[in-house]
C-alpha cells in the first residue's frame, strides 16, 4: 500500500522520507509500507494508494498495514482528510483475499477476521474526512472499503464494477457489510444487490446512490481533491460529531457482537460446503483468465 501526506509527520518507523523546507519545516511525509503509499502534504490532505499486484486482494498483511496507516493519520493532528486510491490499472481492490480464507487453521482464520473487523471500525469510524477515488473495479470487501468513506467518486468507465457479490460465492456479507450497505444506499437496493450478489457496472452504480459521482478517469484525483477541500471548509468538530451521530450505532453493534461474529466466521467459513464454493470461485478465476 502507498500512503502519503503532508504536515507535521508522526511516522515513526519503516520508509520513511521528510521534506524539509529551508525553514526546517516538513514539507511532506512519505511512508512506504510494501502494500500501500502514503503521503501526507501541506494541505493536510493525505493520500493512500493500495499498490498490492495482481489485484490489491486485502490479505491479513495488507488490512494490518492498513489498520496502521490509518491509526497514524488519525493520530497526527496536522491530518484531516484522506483519499483512498489504488496505483494499479483497473482495479481499486479485489475485495478479501479469499486464499486468507481457504485451507487455513481455525486461529488464522480468527487472526484475519479480526483484522478485517479492526480496519473497518478504524476506517468506518474514522474522525477524518474520507473520499474513495474508485478507479477500478471493486468487489465486495473493496466496495466495503469504498462505502466506508465519506463520499465515493467512480472513474466512469461502465467496464468497472462494485458490489458485495458474497451471495455469488455461496458466502454471507455479515451484518456489518450489510448495515454499512443499508446506510449508503437505503434498505431496498441494499436487499436486492445483497441476495442477488450484483455487482453493478459504474453508471449503475451511480444511478443506484452506490457510488455519488461519475468522472473521467483521468479528473479522478482532481475532483477527490476538490470534494475534500469543499468537506474541510467546515470546522472539524462539528463534521465529526454528525459523522459519529450518524454511524454510532452501526459500529456499536459489532463492537457489542465482536467476538461472536469471528465465531460465527470461524464456524461458518470452516465448513466443508463453504470451503468448496471457495475453492471452485477461485478455480473460476482462473479458467475465466486462460
Ligand atoms: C450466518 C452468517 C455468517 C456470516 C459469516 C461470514 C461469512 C464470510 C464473509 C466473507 C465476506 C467476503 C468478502 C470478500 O471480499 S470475498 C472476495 C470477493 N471478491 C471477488 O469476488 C473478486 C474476485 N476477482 C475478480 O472478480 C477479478 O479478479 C477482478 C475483477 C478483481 C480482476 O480481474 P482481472 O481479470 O484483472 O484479474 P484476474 O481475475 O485474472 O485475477 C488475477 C489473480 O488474482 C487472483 N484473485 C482475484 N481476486 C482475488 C481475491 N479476492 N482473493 C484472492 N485472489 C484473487 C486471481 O485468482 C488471479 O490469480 P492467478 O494469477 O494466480 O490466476
Amino acid at each position: 500500500m502507498l500512503l502519503s501526506g503532508s504536515g507535521k509527520p508522526q511516522f515513526g518507523e519503516g520508509n520513511r522520507e521528510v521534506g524539509e523546507a529551508p525553514l526546517g519545516r516538513p514539507v511532506w511525509a512519505a511512508v512506504g509500507g510494501s502494500l500501500m503509499s502514503l503521503c501526507l502534504p501541506f494541505t493536510g490532505v493525505a493520500t493512500m494508494k493500495f499498490k498490492s499486484p495482481p489485484v490489491n486482494s486485502l490479505s491479513l498483511e495488507f488490512l494490518t498495514e492498513f489498520s496502521i496507516s490509518l491509526e497514524k493519520l488519525e493520530n497526527n493532528r496536522a491530518c484531516r482528510g484522506v483519499i483512498i486510491t489504488s496505483t494499479l490499472p483497473k482495479i481499486f481492490s479485489s475485495g478479501l483475499d479469499i486464499t486468507e480464507m481457504c485451507g487455513k487453521s481455525m486461529e488464522h482464520y480468527t487472526e484475519f477476521w479480526r483484522a478485517v473487523q479492526e480496519m473497518w471500525l478504524r476506517l468506518y469510524g474514522s474522525n477524518m474526512v474520507t473520499v474513495a477515488a474508485v478507479n477500478g473495479s471493486s468487489p465486495a470487501g473493496g466496495c466495503l472499503v469504498a462505502m466506508s468513506c465519506d463520499y465515493r467518486i467512480m472513474a466512469e468507465n461502465p467496464k468497472f464494477s462494485i458490489g458485495l457479490n458474497e451471495a455469488q460465492l455461496g458466502i454471507v456479507a455479515p451484518f456489518w457489510f450489510k448495515d454499512t450497505f443499508v446506510n449508503v444506499v437505503g434498505h431496498r437496493i441494499a436487499e436486492r444487490s445483497l441476495q442477488l450478489g450484483s455487482l453493478h457496472p459504474a453508471p449503475e452504480a451511480h444511478k443506484l446512490g452506490l457510488v455519488d459521482e461519475l468522472v473521467p478517469e483521468e479528473k479522478l484525483m482532481e475532483r477527490a481533491a476538490a470534494v475534500m477541500a469543499q468537506w474541510l471548509a467546515l470546522p472539524d468538530h462539528a463534521r465529526q460529531l454528525t459523522k459519529t451521530m450518524m454511524r454510532k450505532a452501526v459500529l456499536d453493534r459489532l463492537v457489542a457482537h465482536r467476538e461472536e461474529d469471528i465465531k460465527n466466521f470461524v464456524t461458518f467459513v470452516s465448513k466443508e460446503s463453504i470451503q468448496k464454493s471457495l475453492r471452485m470461485y477461485m478455480e473460476m478465476l482462473k479458467k475465466r483468465k486462460s
